[in-house]
């Protein structure tokens, strides 16, 4: 995994050029150890100078390097630097690519300033990494949760143990309810549940959360061992006001996708690097799903959690949920048997 990251690296390390890019820019990346004034004098490009900071001041080190550049461009008489500051601190969510750019430096083993210079030219010899690529590695090898305490909890299905976590991805807070020793442990029965505080508190029966919540924590339970992961991605990350108000919409016809395209999102906006996160935290080597849902078990193997095996967890359809499960089935690919 990350092989080609991996590179990347390297070859920012050996003091090559990357080409690091997001959707809409592409700037050519140096680490500021390396850069001389031949890369300088060779681009009639603007040159970005980033420095990633806490606040704004900068270490002995990182003004050295500032001071080597800033003669280096002023020999070559251009003036068109600037100045981007990215902060060392900045939460994953907001990583631009000034951050991008100080991380790379980073892992590389250098100091957070690194130069970027816009107009790249476009060579098969100059490896290119994406933003996201930078933000998704960091979500799989950085440590961005925190287990915050560890407590029992008897519940009427048995006693787990419940640990509450923080995160600096999403900037919320999660529990696992654990039963069993699940370190070191191969194939740990675990339930990923996203968040449905109509269903899982209400006993809404739009949808099939409710139970499915319920008879996860029976079956860890009989299991005598496995995980079960309180996500917070209300309305599969849309968040609750949306969610009712693609109610409102199912109750004029359209189908629980159609109503999330009409309020403008996208069929599904959940991210699973919290779970993966969190799965590793509690050192589980693989893990058996709990669901009927395909796209859980990509999410996990995108942060590079190994999926062994997958058990279902199908809920008796009624009249209110039927329409939504047919569509889950037809639309997102849910593996669902019960439902024609
Ligand atoms: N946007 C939207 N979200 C919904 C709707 N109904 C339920 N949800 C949310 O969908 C999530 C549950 O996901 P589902 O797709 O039903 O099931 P799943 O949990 O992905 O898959 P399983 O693991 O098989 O249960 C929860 O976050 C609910 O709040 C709806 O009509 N619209
Ligand atoms: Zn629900």
């Amino acid at each position: 995994m990350y092989a080609h990251f991996k590179k990347i690296i390297s070859e920012v390390h050996q003091g090559n050029p990357v080409i690091l890019r997001s959707a809409t820019e592409q700037y050519t990346l140096y680490a500021a150890e390396h850069i001389n004034k031949i890369a300088i004098a060779d681009t009639s490009s603007k040159i970005y100078v980033v420095i990633g900071t806490e606040q704004q001041k900068l270490t002995d080190e990182q003004s050295e390097h500032l001071e080597r550049i800033l003669t280096a461009i002023d020999e070559t008489k251009r003036g068109s630097e600037g100045l981007l500051l990215a902060k060392a601190n900045a939460g994953i969510k907001d990583f631009q690519l000034p951050e991008a750019a100080i991380t790379l430096c980073e892992l590389a083993d250098f100091d957070q300033i690194a130069l970027l210079i816009a107009d790249p030219v476009i060579d098969a010899d100059i490896p290119q990494v994406s933003l996201e690529e930078v933000v998704n590695y960091q979500k799989t090898t950085k440590q961005l949760v925190h287990a915050e305490v560890k407590t029992q909890l008897p519940t009427q299905y048995g006693t787990f143990d419940i640990i509450a976590y923080s995160d600096e991805i999403e900037g919320k807070e999660y529990v696992a309810l654990v039963k069993g020793d699940v370190s070191g442990g191969e194939n740990v029965m675990v339930r990923l549940h996203s968040e449905c505080l109509t269903g899982d508190i209400f006993g809404s029966k739009r949808c099939d959360c409710g139970e499915q919540l319920h008879r996860s924590l029976e079956e860890i339970e009989a299991n005598g061992n496995g995980v079960l992961l309180y996500l917070r991605q209300e309305g599969r990350g849309i968040g609750l006001v949306n969610k009712l108000k693609a109610y409102n919409l199912q109750q004029q016809g359209f189908d629980t996708v159609e109503a999330n395209h009409k309020l403008g999102f996208a069929d599904d906006l959940r991210d699973y690097a919290v779970a993966a996160q969190i799965i590793r935290d509690l050192k589980i080597k693989s893990v058996a799903l709990l669901t009927n849902n395909p796209s859980k078990i990509e999410g996990l193997q995108k942060y590079g959690i190994q999926v062994n095996g997958r058990a279902e967890i199908e809920i008796h359809a009624n009249e209110q949920n039927i329409r939504y499960l047919k569509t889950k089935k037809e639309k997102m690919g849910h593996l669902l048997k019960q439902v024609f």
